[in-house]
This record gives C-alpha cells, sequence and structure tokens, in this order.
C-alpha cells in the first residue's frame, strides 16, 4: 500500500489524482491533503479519504477554520511549515506535487530532499530550481517521475532505448486557442476566449499560459532538467488533437510516441504505479472512429513566449526564477484586466533582460530573483 501526501488536491491535477486514488484503494491511501485557501472542498475531500493530515497553506486562516468541518481522526496543519512535515514524513511514500506556480516548490524540494518519489505536476517547480530539485533527488535516492502530460510521454518512450542513442526529443503543443489567429487579433484576446483550451481542461494559469505557449516554453526547460537534454536536443510541434503527447527520436531515425486521448489520469496512475502499469480507465483510444493527426511547426513571431523558453533553457542560473515569477505576475495582471495577451510575453521578455545573470545559485538566491521578477512585473505600465 502505498502512502501518498497530495499537494494542490482541490486543483484540477488534484481532482484527477483523487479519481486515481478512488479507482485503486487497495494500492494506494492518502496520508496528506493539502489546498491552499478552498477549505470546504478540502474539508469534503477528507470525509471520503480520511487522511491522517489536511494542510492549509494560507496560514492567515489558521485563526478562523471552523474545526468541526473536518473529520476527527485528521489533524490540521498550516502554511508552508505544514506542506514540508506531510511531504517529509517518514510514512509517505509519494509526493504529489500539484501545487500551481512556484509556491509549489517548496514541497517539490522537501520531498526531493527527503528521498521520496515525487509524482511532478508542479512544472515551475524545476523551471524556477531545476538544477538543485534534480540534484537533491539524486542525493537522498529520491526519484521524480513526470506527471506533466508531454514529459510523461517523454519518460515512457525513453524507456524502449539508449539515452546515448537519442538524437532529438519532440514536445507536442495543441497550439492552444488562438493558434490559427493572425498578430492583430492575438492583440485583441478577451480573457474568457484565453480560458476556453481547446483540448484540455485545466486550472485557470496554465490554460493562459498554454494560450501563449509559455506552458511549452516551461515545458522545455522542465524537460531540459527531467531527462538532463541539452537545448539542441528538444523541438516542440503543434499538434492540435492532443493525441501524440510527446515523441523521442532515435539517431537511426526511429521514432517512439506516446498516444492516448487527453486524459491526465493516464500519466498520473503512470507515475504512481510505475514500473508496473495499471489497468486504466482514463478514456480509451477508439480506433473504429475515422481521426486525423496533424503536425505543424510553431511560430514564433505569433508566439514569442516559446522564443523565452528555449532562451531560458540555454542559459540556466536564476533565469528560470525570473521568467516564471513574472509570467505568473503577467498571468495574474492579464486575469484582472490588467495587461493585454500579447504584453504577457512582451513584460516577460524586458524582465528577463533587465535580470543580472548568476551562475549556480542557491535556493535563497533564486526566491531573492523570484521576488524582485515579481516587483518589476508589477510596477510594469501600472
Ligand atoms: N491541470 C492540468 O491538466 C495540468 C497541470 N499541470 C501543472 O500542475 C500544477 C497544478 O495545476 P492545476 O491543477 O491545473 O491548477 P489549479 O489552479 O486547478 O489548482 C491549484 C492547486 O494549488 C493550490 N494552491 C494554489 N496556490 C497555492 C499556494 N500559494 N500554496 C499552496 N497551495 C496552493 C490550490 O488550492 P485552493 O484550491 O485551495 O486554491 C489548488 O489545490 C501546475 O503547476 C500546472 O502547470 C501540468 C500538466 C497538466
Ligand atoms: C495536460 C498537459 O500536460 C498540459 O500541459 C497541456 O499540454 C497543455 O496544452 P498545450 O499543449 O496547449 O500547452
Ligand atoms: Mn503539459
Amino acid at each position: 500500500m502505498k502512502q501518498i501526501a497530495l499537494l494542490g488536491s482541490t486543483g484540477s491535477i488534484g481532482l484527477s489524482t483523487l479519481d486515481v486514488v478512488r479507482s485503486d484503494p487497495a494500492s494506494f491511501q492518502l496520508f496528506a491533503l493539502a489546498a491552499h485557501r478552498r477549505v470546504r472542498e478540502l474539508a469534503s475531500q477528507c470525509h471520503e479519504f480520511h487522511p491522517r493530515y489536511a494542510v492549509i497553506a494560507d496560514p492567515s486562516l489558521a485563526g478562523e477554520i471552523d474545526r468541526s468541518l473536518f473529520p476527527q481522526e485528521t489533524k490540521l496543519l498550516f502554511g508552508e511549515e505544514g506542506i514540508e512535515q506531510v511531504a517529509t514524513d517518514p510514512q509517505v511514500g509519494i509526493v504529489v506535487s500539484a501545487i500551481v506556480g512556484a509556491a509549489g516548490l517548496k514541497g517539490t524540494w522537501a520531498a526531493a530532499q527527503s528521498g521520496k518519489r515525487v509524482a511532478l505536476a508542479n512544472k515551475e517547480s524545476l523551471v524556477v530550481a531545476g538544477a538543485l530539485v534534480t540534484n537533491a533527488a539524486k542525493a537522498s535516492g529520491g526519484e521524480i517521475l513526470p506527471v506533466d502530460s508531454e514529459h510523461s510521454a517523454i519518460f515512457q518512450c525513453l524507456a524502449a532505448g539508449n539515452r546515448h542513442e537519442v538524437a532529438r526529443i519532440h514536445l507536442t503543443a495543441s497550439g492552444g486557442p488562438f493558434r490559427k489567429s493572425s498578430r492583430a487579433e492575438l492583440d485583441k484576446v478577451t480573457v474568457a476566449a484565453a480560458l476556453d483550451h481547446p483540448t484540455w481542461k485545466m486550472g485557470p494559469k496554465i490554460t493562459i499560459d498554454s494560450a501563449t505557449m509559455m506552458n511549452k516554453a516551461l515545458e522545455v526547460i522542465e524537460a531540459r532538467w527531467l531527462f538532463d537534454a541539452s537545448v539542441d536536443e528538444l523541438n516542440v510541434v503543434v499538434h492540435p488533437q492532443s493525441i501524440i503527447h510527446s515523441l523521442v527520436e532515435y539517431v537511426d531515425g526511429s521514432i517512439l510516441a506516446q498516444l492516448s486521448p487527453p486524459d491526465m489520469r493516464l500519466p498520473i496512475q503512470y507515475a504512481l504505479s510505475w514500473p508496473q502499469r495499471k489497468p486504466g480507465f482514463a478514456r480509451k483510444m477508439n480506433w473504429f472512429e475515422s481521426q486525423t493527426m496533424e503536425f505543424f511547426p510553431p511560430d514564433l513571431d505569433r508566439f514569442p513566449a516559446l522564443k523565452l523558453g528555449f532562451e531560458v533553457a540555454a542559459a540556466g542560473g536564476g533565469s528560470g526564477a525570473v521568467l516564471n515569477a513574472a509570467n505568473e505576475v503577467a498571468v495574474e495582471r492579464f486575469l484582472n484586466n490588467d495587461l493585454k495577451f500579447m504584453e504577457i510575453p512582451q513584460v516577460c521578455g524586458e524582465v528577463l533582460a533587465a535580470h543580472t545573470h548568476s551562475t549556480n545559485p542557491s535556493l535563497s538566491e533564486l526566491l531573492a530573483l523570484d521576488a524582485w521578477a515579481r516587483e518589476e512585473t508589477r510596477r510594469w505600465k501600472a
């Protein structure tokens, strides 16, 4: 029986993870659930799964929680300390890192340092601190298994060959809701249109990232760290159907791909069960239906965010922390109608260009860069 700490249980990945656990109670048990502010949802999850701990990450709620909402056997913890406590508890085998944004880094970091299996959805952890997190996992005997659909696909395709025989890793991108929009149309994009992803139902931040293709930029950086890949090995191909989740091309020209209908329960289940495969309950391909799969090169002029991803993957240092922080604030400002859609990559590019490069930054230096980039982005055109 695997004991799981699920960080971000009330989000889109969190709910899909609960589905996976629900489907196989003989294999998985929830030791801890953690959310930010959605206390009623968290409490109702506790009544179903009876975890030992529930963490409310926003410490300001500690004084005002109605304890009776939660089952008696569940102990309440608060703040980052609570997240760190459950992520490092000796009884926990797997930490599902599914908090959104750089706020997820503390939990990933704690789990990686204490030798856990980290089922990683929170790509921002690697964008901000990829070198530190991957080295911490190596040093502690832990493992980082990708949940992100593209990286799960790559992980599965890499298992079929030798790493040194890989020529290129191709990450697929849906292209988002504005794949066919002109530059003039992109300037007028509304929040509602940007939140309408063509193939995936996800939380708001990653949905906006998909629309700007910043999501693919973050995923290029994530792949750089997860697979120890050079930037030259990484490529992005637009595949609007989101059936092929990524491809690995070997030196002989053979290309392996992982296919499945878009449903995050599959890569989550795989990260929890690996190296085994369990009977799946996510949606399956219907081979009796005609279907088309298309591929296009990405347009870096209309989606300049993607270019930033390749630049940051090549530059390393603190550039990932800066890009990520600028993007988080820019997305929040866009969602509040305080920035235009195309100003998201613009401000990210400007803040990135203004930062001072650092080699091998420590965690506290990365957090300082994160804070600096947030402030710069808040002040931009404010
Ligand atoms: N959704 C998807 O299909 C995919 C998501 N990912 C990645 O997974 C991560 C989660 O995405 P998604 O599930 O869509 O996001 P959601 O917005 O749906 O959920 C976010 C979760 O994080 C919690 N949270 C938010 N802020 C904080 C904070 N400051 N401290 C602690 N917890 C916090 C939320 O709690 P509360 O509800 O209380 O606010 C919620 O549980 C992201 O990094 C995303 O890039 C990767 C691939 C696919
Ligand atoms: C489900 C998942 O992994 C997302 O990261 C997804 O890939 C987003 O779609 P885009 O390809 O549009 O960024
Ligand atoms: Mn993805």
